[in-house]
């Protein structure tokens, strides 16, 4: 997709608490894969729930490829969102009662877009994760391995310019957590998506091409 995002002079603080962000300032482009770490409280989720759109500044701006999100009209940022930002969570976050298929089209339904064109490109997803025969199964009975390999196609099958992704390996073993960042990477690369990633762990760090640590002096000024 080679989506550029970037966060420009942001600026957020919570009622009756210190500022969280500070003259935060980031630029991402496709295929980046950017590392941000720092203690509990330091402001990691509200860096993506900003990022993503979910929750918006004091002040800054958020652009893709030059388009400031939160100046979108509500209806067309929220389908503006499905199709263009990808979410992976720590806790997987897939519909228990779907089956695999059902969970990785779960945008596709939301977006009431073509359905055929999609399960094809959910079935190459599935492919490239080694996961092609799960393709009927219910998630439940899926190891939490696989049910985060299901969130990563999941997370691409709209083909979006920018993937978030909050402590993904933070549920996954030392192996899972490895085999998830060698695919994940892979397809950032591949796909060039633009990929922001919380992380505690420095196994997770080290597959980043930047690593952010967000800290009392940092959070004014990234590197
Ligand atoms: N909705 C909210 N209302 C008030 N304060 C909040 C809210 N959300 C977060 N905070 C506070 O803002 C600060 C940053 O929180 P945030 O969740 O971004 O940190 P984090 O680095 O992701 O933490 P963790 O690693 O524990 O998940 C914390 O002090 C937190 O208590």
């Amino acid at each position: 997709m080679n989506v550029s995002i970037e966060l420009a002079q942001l600026q957020h603080a919570y009622p009756q608490c210190p500022p969280v962000l500070q003259d935060f300032n980031l630029t991402l482009s496709g295929g980046e894969l950017i590392g941000v770490t720092g203690a509990s409280g330091s402001g990691k989720s509200t860096l993506l729930n900003i990022a993503g759109g979910i929750l918006k500044p004091d002040a800054g701006r958020v652009t893709l490829n030059g388009i400031d999100i939160f100046g979108m009209k509500e209806r067309p940022f929220e389908k503006f969102k499905l199709a263009n930002i990808g979410y992976i969570f720590q806790r997987f976050n897939l519909i228990p009662f779907l089956n695999v298929l059902d969970n990785i089209m779960l945008p596709v339904t939301l977006l009431k877009a073509d359905r055929r064109q999609y399960k094809q490109e959910a079935l190459r997803l599935l492919e490239s994760l080694n996961m092609e025969h799960k393709a009927k199964s219910p998630v439940a009975e899926l190891s939490g391995g696989e049910q985060q390999r299901v969130a990563i196609a999941r997370a691409f099958i709209m083909s979006p310019g920018v993937l978030l992704a909050d402590e993904p390996t933070g549920s996954l073993d030392y192996d899972n957590t490895i085999q998830f960042m060698e695919l994940l990477l892979a397809l950032v690369k591949q796909k060039k998506v633009s990929c922001i990633l919380v992380t505690h762990d420095r196994e997770v760090a080290n597959y980043c091409d930047r690593v952010i640590h967000l800290g009392k002096d940092e959070r004014r000024s990234p590197a």
